[in-house]
């Protein structure tokens, strides 16, 4: 298994973190796209487990979650494909996934099933930090790590508690609201990093609403390990509907783009 301290070591500039979820637009078409991606420079992966009430979303992730679900995916095929792409290269892998999902499935079961397949870190999108040792408990349990999110009106008292529940990194949530591309950048994000790495040395990574390079830039030059987006690069996958070839070229091509705009 590859760690995140590990990336975050050998990169000069913030890691990308594309965001995809698992069988959009179905199994195998996900599976060359997400592939495409890495080969394209993607330095971590965020997948999402589809579901049917992804209250965190906007509506670009919703229809992707309506896609993937609608092809069939289940949470034991998004644990197979977990194991098809770290097969393919040794990548660390972020779960996004909700409650309910691993609820049904038993919380310590799926951890360690999730583990097995490669993967690195389990964020659960609807459980606060106030419930965090439900998650935390069987993640480390299991060999994994914990991402935690904080908000822009996050009090410093609580960013240090989350902070601490953190092995992995700190999900900054850019700006209030659901998923989704925004045309403009939160102007509290370089502030919100600041305030995080004033209370702990825990590797931190912006998302919410990045959806250019230039954006990207600019979080990485606000001092973030890791720059996730998510929205843009699924609405690639939904207007390049008709042909897997287009959507692997049009997300590879984005992603190259990121990539060599936080290098240069
Ligand atoms: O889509 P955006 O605005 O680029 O944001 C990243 C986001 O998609 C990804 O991290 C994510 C998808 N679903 C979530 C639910 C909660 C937190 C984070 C997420």
């Amino acid at each position: 298994m590859t760690t995140y301290k590990q990336i975050f070591e050998k990169l000069d500039s913030a890691a990308l973190i594309p965001f995809f979820v698992i069988g959009d637009p179905n199994y195998d078409s996900s599976l060359k796209i997400v592939k495409s991606a890495l080969d394209a420079g993607a330095d971590i992966l965020e997948l999402g487990i589809p579901f049917s009430d992804p209250i965190a979303d906007g509506p670009t992730i919703q229809k992707a979650n309506i896609r993937a679900r609608k092809s069939g995916m289940t949470v034991e095929k998004a644990l197979a494909f977990i194991k098809e792409v770290t097969s393919h290269k040794p990548v660390p892998v972020g779960l996004l996934v909700y409650y309910n999902l691993i609820y049904q499935y038993g919380v310590e079961r799926f951890m360690a099933d999730f583990k097995a397949a490669g993967g690195t870190s389990v964020l659960v999108a609807d459980v606060s930090i106030d419930d965090s040792e439900e998650i935390a408990g069987p993640a480390q349990k299991a060999g994994l790590e914990t991402v935690f999110m904080v908000t822009p009106n996050t009090p410093d008292h609580r960013m240090a508690s989350i902070a601490s529940k953190t092995t992995g990194f700190v999900y900054t949530v850019s700006t209030m609201g659901v998923t989704g591309a925004r045309t403009k950048l939160s102007d509290t994000v370089a502030s919100l990093v600041e305030r995080i790495k004033g209370v702990s040395e825990v590797p931190v990574c912006v998302g919410f609403g990045i959806s250019s390079p230039e954006q990207a830039r600019r979080v990485a030059d606000a001092g973030a390990d890791g720059v996730i987006v998510g929205s843009r690069i699924v609405q690639i996958i939904e207007d390049n509907a008709d042909s897997v070839e287009d959507a692997c070229a049009g997300v590879g091509q984005f992603i190259a783009d990121v990539k060599s705009r936080l290098n240069g």
